[in-house]
């Protein structure tokens, strides 16, 4: 009877008798055979450290046996072992020997080997030397196996993905299992399935304790998703070393027209971070000396590459960062005053494209270089929101309503607070955000939205000026990218080269500016001047003051204010959503009892 039959009776006996059967092992017996597992488990757990072992050992044991029964295959091993060896060498990439030396040594080992096993073939694997040849040959050759970075790397891999069921366990993953895995240059990536119900989300959330489980450095683990886009399915990245670690040179720019995407620099996977900026307004946070500027620089370095856009900006730190891109921006804004008057003509230009539109019949302003896409980099934007805090209604309604019209907002900032950002909506309204480092947590969601820090946007992490995140509506996953580096002698080349083709603003546009300046200007970069913008604020205060209990009819209003219609409507509205003004009838309007 087998020994397993034995002690199945033998507990089932004790049960009857109402007792616990118990395992007992026999000293003399079972330990052996605990010991062999033990030993088979060893052998097995550490095949690719044994490899050069194992293969003396096949070698030894067939040149044995091929000596005793067919000693007379030994030219044909050779010529074998020279094919195979010569095929590798020649064709290694194939079987994964991606580099020339590792197919060397491949090539190497095959005819070492083979040589050997001839020999041992014909002459018997005890005849002298060759067992000495075998071993001393095998230790020397068995040295670059051992010390091989590949190997022990993805010899490293297998072992962390065979523990992969406990460490999901533990964190939380449950169910989750490796599908495959390769070793990069960087480190490692593999592939997994999740268990059901189990998202994406869930893996982000918990990267700091699978990094805690598997070992590594923090910030060394990267979720995203596989490119197939699988639900059930994400990539997990270790990397060893960081592909960033070094500054990126811009290699020029990846856009011709605003409606390609635009990159601003690596991913640490090689690929790059583009984003399309046409209909979609950007915020850019981070804290000082984090790369902002840098940021800044590869967009203006795309922007001016191309036709279909007119640059507007406005940096309030006297032009330092955006001055260096002056000959290929229609329009600066260094002042308080200026900016004002910058934003307050883009709604001019907004409303009078949205105005064309619907006269037209379109729904979306497509742009050309003759009816270009209007952008509006804003660098330092909370600096705006505190010297010119009445431009707030002006950025509200770029954001609003500047998609359809081409006309991009596009804010920088140090900590997009709801002071900083003005009132109203501009923030809700961006539809890309590019976070630089962050100082705490909690400016990650106010750079990049609301519960964006629990889902896994550390912002907070990254270690090093030019390094971001970016979300969009193509980039719903946090991976770090690094921006280009652009040196202050490419953005001088880049901006003398571009400036030649930059495109003047279009027919519309140009018409409602001047006529909101109530003058015909020769050159559309000529900025508004302050004063007489002033002059036609106060004269429109003085007009609605004095203004008969009936109010003053619009035709009026225009007149002595010198505004268009739209503008005048514009700035009525906003006398009135603050108070200063009420309309009295159709078209009538006057100073509200209020007003100063
Ligand atoms: N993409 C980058 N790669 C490597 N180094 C960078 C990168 N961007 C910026 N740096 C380095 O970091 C320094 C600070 O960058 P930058 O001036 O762009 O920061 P900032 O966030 O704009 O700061 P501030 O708000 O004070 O202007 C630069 O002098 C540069 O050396």
């Amino acid at each position: 009877m087998s020994r397993t039959r034995q002690m199945r009776r033998h507990a089932h006996k004790m049960r009857r008798n109402g007792l616990q059967p118990m395992v007992i092992i026999d000293r003399d017996d079972q330990f052996p055979d605990v010991a062999a597992v033990l030993v088979a488990r060893a052998m097995w757990r550490y095949r690719s450290e044994l490899a050069p072992v194992y293969l003396v050992a096949v070698l030894a044991v067939s040149g044995a046996v091929l000596h005793l029964t067919h000693p007379e295959w030994w030219p044909w091993l050779l010529c074998l072992a020279t094919a195979v060896a010569w095929a590798l060498a020649m064709f290694g990439e194939r079987v994964g020997l991606v580099r020339r030396i590792e197919r060397l040594y491949a090539a190497t080992v095959t005819m070492a080997g083979g040589g050997w096993l001839s020999a041992a073939t014909a002459l018997g694997a005890t005849f002298r030397p060759l067992p000495l040849l075998l071993v001393g040959g095998g230790f020397v050759l068995a040295v670059p196996w051992w010390v091989h970075r590949r190997r022990r790397a993805r010899v490293r891999v297998d072992r962390q993905l065979a523990a992969w069921p406990e460490i999901a366990q533990s964190v939380g993953l449950a169910g989750s299992r490796a599908q495959s895995a390769v070793v990069d240059v960087w480190g490692w990536r593999a592939r997994f399935a999740l268990a059901r119900g189990q998202t994406i989300q869930d893996v982000i959330g918990k990267v700091p304790a699978i990094e805690s489980a598997l070992g590594t450095f923090r910030g060394a683990v990267r979720v995203a998703p596989t490119r197939d886009d699988k639900a059930n399915r994400f990539e997990l990245q270790v990397l060893d070393t960081d592909p960033h670690a070094d500054a990126i040179p811009w290699p020029g720019p990846s856009a011709s027209s605003i409606t390609e995407p635009i990159d601003l620099g690596p991913f640490e996977d090689a690929t790059g971070a583009r984003v399309l900026l046409l209909r979609r307004h950007g915020l850019i946070g981070g804290v000082a000396g984090s790369g902002k500027s840098g940021g800044i620089n590869v967009l203006m370095g795309n922007l001016s590459a191309c036709q279909d856009v007119v640059i507007w900006a406005s940096d309030l730190k006297r032009g330092m960062e955006l001055q260096p891109w002056a000959s290929c921006i229609d329009r600066l804004a260094t002042t308080p005053e200026q900016a004002r008057a910058m934003l307050r003509d883009a709604v001019t230009v907004l409303e009078a494209r949205a105005e064309w539109l619907t006269a037209s019949g379109r729904r979306v302003w497509d742009p050309t270089p003759k009816f270009p896409a209007l952008v509006i980099v804003v660098d330092e934007y909370a600096e705006l929101a505190d010297d010119a805090p009445d431009a707030a209604g002006d950025t509200d309604s770029i954001a609003r309503r500047g998609r359809a019209v081409a006309v991009t907002l596009i804010a920088a900032t140090q900590r997009p607070t709801q002071k900083a950002m003005g009132k109203g909506a501009v923030r809700s309204q961006m539809d890309v955000r590019v976070s630089f480092r962050v100082r705490e947590r909690k400016d990650v969601d106010l750079i990049l939205g609301q519960g964006m820090l629990n889902a896994g946007w550390h912002a907070h992490t990254l270690n090093a000026p030019g390094k971001f995140l970016l979300s969009a509506p193509e980039h719903d996953t946090p991976r770090r990218g690094r921006a280009y580096l652009l040196t202050d002698a490419t953005v001088a080349d880049t901006a003398e080269r571009h400036a030649a083709m930059r495109p003047a603003l279009d027919e519309v546009s140009q018409r409602a500016l001047n006529e909101a300046r109530m003058a015909p200007v020769d050159e559309p970069t000529v900025p508004v001047t302050p004063s007489r913008d002033d002059r036609a604020e106060t004269a429109l205060r003085e007009a609605l003051k004095g203004a008969p209990d009936e109010g003053l009819p619009i035709a009026h209003l225009m007149m002595l204010t010198q505004l268009s219609r739209p503008t005048l409507y514009r700035r009525l509205a906003e006398a009135m959503k603050t108070g200063h003004a009420v309309q009295v009838g159709r078209g009538r309007y006057k100073a509200s009892d209020h007003a100063q």
